[in-house]
């Protein structure tokens, strides 16, 4: 099924007098429960389409339809408002927060989110999830005693704690070595399937997109 379409997609950057258009009319389809990998040389736009479609930066021209709402014609709050209720995101660091447990930092997530459920219920949904991603021995854990790959893992606990739609995740293995991301792309793959959720990511690396259904490839602000 269908959840996410993005039509005729343009973005121009203004530096001065200086325009650049560095996506062209982009067209993509995601489905639900699948992995898409957007691929490509530097520059090709990669970034800049994923953080469009994930209304963090806005676009020039084009549609993007999610789930019925038209993304491109809402107001900054509303996309707020989507952004944290119906979208994950993971980024090439963890970014965790220094002077949290691995717990609390998926707890704050479920704030952040304003996910409303009862306390012993929050503690059972973490619980459960930091048992998917293999941390749950973890809990009380800080950042700094984890590794790089657990530390992904947090990161990907805490980008789907509020059971988000649609996962963003921008070079997700881009910090870890070879067995670690192919563990990392496991986890994400699983949990793309099991939970119904629709991914889409940035990757260089080759290696990894035998985890994915669909590979994008971008030049010069197209999909080719
Ligand atoms: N905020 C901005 N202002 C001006 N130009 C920008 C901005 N963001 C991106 N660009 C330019 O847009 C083009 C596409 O950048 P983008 O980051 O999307 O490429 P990419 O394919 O993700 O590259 P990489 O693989 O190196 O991360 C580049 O030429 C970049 O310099």
């Amino acid at each position: 099924m269908d959840i996410f379409t993005i039509g005729e997609l343009r973005k121009t950057f203004s530096n001065g007098e200086v325009k650049e258009e560095v996506l062209k009319g982009v067209n993509l389809t995601l489905k639900k429960g699948e992995i898409t990998a957007l691929v490509g040389s530097s520059g090709s736009g990669k970034s800049t389409l994923l953080t469009i479609a994930a209304g963090l930066q806005p676009a020039s021209d084009g549609k993007i339809l999610f789930d019925g709402h038209n993304l491109t014609s809402m107001t900054s709050e509303e996309m707020r408002s989507i952004r944290a209720k119906k979208f994950g995101f993971v980024f090439q660091f963890a970014h965790l927060v220094p002077f949290l447990t691995v717990e609390e930092q998926l707890d704050l997530m479920l704030d952040v989110s304003e996910v409303k459920m009862p306390k012993e219920n929050r503690q059972q949904e973490i619980h459960y999830l930091l048992e998917r991603v293999g941390l749950s021995h973890r809990k009380q854990a800080y950042p700094a005693s984890l590794s790089g790959g657990e530390k992904q893992r947090v990161a990907i606990a805490r980008a789907i704690i509020h059971k988000p739609q649609v996962l963003f995740a921008d070079e997700p293995t881009a910090s870890l070595d070879s067995k670690r991301s192919k563990e990392i792309m496991s986890l994400l793959r699983d949990l793309t399937k099991t939970l119904n959720i629709t991914t889409l990511m940035v990757t260089h690396d080759e290696e990894m997109l035998s985890y994915v259904d669909h590979v994008v490839k971008m030049s010069d602000g197209l999909v080719v």
